[in-house]
């Protein structure tokens, strides 16, 4: 079960925020960011302690989740699921885009082998949690059963519990999948009601007449699913991939754990509504990283009422975007903790006008 927050601490949060040297308002998303963090990290805090604690961003965990689509075989990307593979041997030799960042700002990176078709050498450091080598075409079949989504929703589940022995209090969430915005677009055509048009982009930089293509097989698949996709599970287990299932089962239970989930770009936002249908009360405990630069992603936040932190373009994945807000949760904090009140150092308050 997902607990609410009980915001005990809420109205002290915000009044603290408000009280800080500056306009109200003034420090922008960093106020609503500090708000989030410290009403989700004083959870099981005592008043006194409440009062005299600084509140930290501790461990980091970044994981990567990859796994390959049976609908890459249509021709939906510019790659060969065969790069899945490959890009998860460069993220184990250090060298892919989440490798730099994770460095440069202090993540702990673990990635994890969801299913995917060619896994690279045993003892790269790559977690094996293989529930098949490949999903099956969800044009044409359920892409998985219901026994590897109930073992993705568990392993998913357990490698977040194995990081939660690391002492973290912040998760984020990355994906790499040739196909991938494919079935992140299916999963929110079956969520929202909107049609494939509206959902599918170019995700690696498709042509106009790859979109086309992209369009009809999700209109396919609705169709072919459509008695099933009642139920966030059935759109997971019907549309979802082997990474976007075991993402949900480590969401969900991050967020049981009330630790805070860093959501990165289209795929995990994705999987992110898939847990926000099954426990709505989880996204009190999401921050959505950055707006991506696939299509659809725009009106996935909008569809979720959440604003995200950064818009940069990015269309990686891999948790680029949600890497990057490290250094704006450790600022928000640093503010909240640190910066002086106007009674600290006897400014007058100002008030804002009408
Ligand atoms: O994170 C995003 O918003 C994003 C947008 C477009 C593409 N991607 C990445 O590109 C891959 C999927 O693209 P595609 O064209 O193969 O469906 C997969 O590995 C994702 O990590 C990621
Ligand atoms: C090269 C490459 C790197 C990626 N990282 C995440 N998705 C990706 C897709 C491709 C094609």
């Amino acid at each position: 079960m997902v607990k609410p927050l009980d915001n005990k601490f809420s109205a002290q949060i915000k009044q603290k925020i408000d009280l800080k040297t500056k306009p109200l308002g003034a420090l922008g998303q960093l106020e609503c960011v500090a708000f989030q963090l410290v009403n989700i990290f004083s959870q099981h805090t005592s008043d006194a302690e409440f009062l005299s604690k600084k509140w930290v961003v501790i461990a980091p965990q970044l994981i990567v989740f990859a796994g390959d689509h049976g609908i890459a075989s249509q021709g939906v990307s510019i790659a060969p699921s065969e790069v899945t593979g490959q890009m998860v041997a460069n993220f184990a030799a250090g060298g892919a885009a989440i490798n730099v960042l994770c460095r440069q700002f202090g993540w702990q990176l673990s990635v994890v082998d969801c299913g995917i078709l060619n896994v690279p050498e045993a003892d790269l450091g790559v977690i094996s949690q293989r529930l098949g080598n490949i999903t099956q075409a969800f044009h044409e079949y359920e892409a998985m059963s219901e026994a590897q989504l109930e073992q993705g929703l568990t392993l998913g589940a357990r490698i977040l519990t194995l990081q939660s022995q690391k002492g973290a209090n912040v998760y984020a969430f990355g994906e790499m999948g040739i196909g991938n915005t494919s079935s992140a677009a299916a999963i929110f055509s079956a969520l929202s009601g909107l049609s494939p048009e509206e959902t599918v982009g170019k995700g690696t930089g498709v042509s106009g007449e790859v979109v086309i293509k992209k369009q009809q097989l999700l209109a396919q698949a609705l169709v072919l699913h459509e008695s099933k996709l009642t139920n966030a599970r059935n759109i997971l287990r019907c549309l979802g991939g082997f990474e976007i299932c075991q993402m949900v089962g480590a969401m969900q239970q991050a967020a049981r754990l009330q630790a805070v989930i860093v959501v990165d770009g289209f795929i995990a936002t994705a999987a992110a509504m898939i847990v926000i249908a099954l426990s709505p009360n989880a996204q009190q405990y999401m921050i959505f990283a950055h707006c991506s630069g696939e299509q659809a992603h725009a009106k996935m936040l909008e569809y979720l009422n959440v604003k995200p932190l950064l818009n940069l373009g990015l269309r990686l994945g891999e948790g680029s975007g949600a890497a990057l807000t490290l250094p704006i949760m450790q600022s928000a904090l640093a503010l909240y903790n640190d910066m002086a009140s106007f009674e600290d150092a006897q400014v007058t308050q100002v008030v804002q006008g009408e």
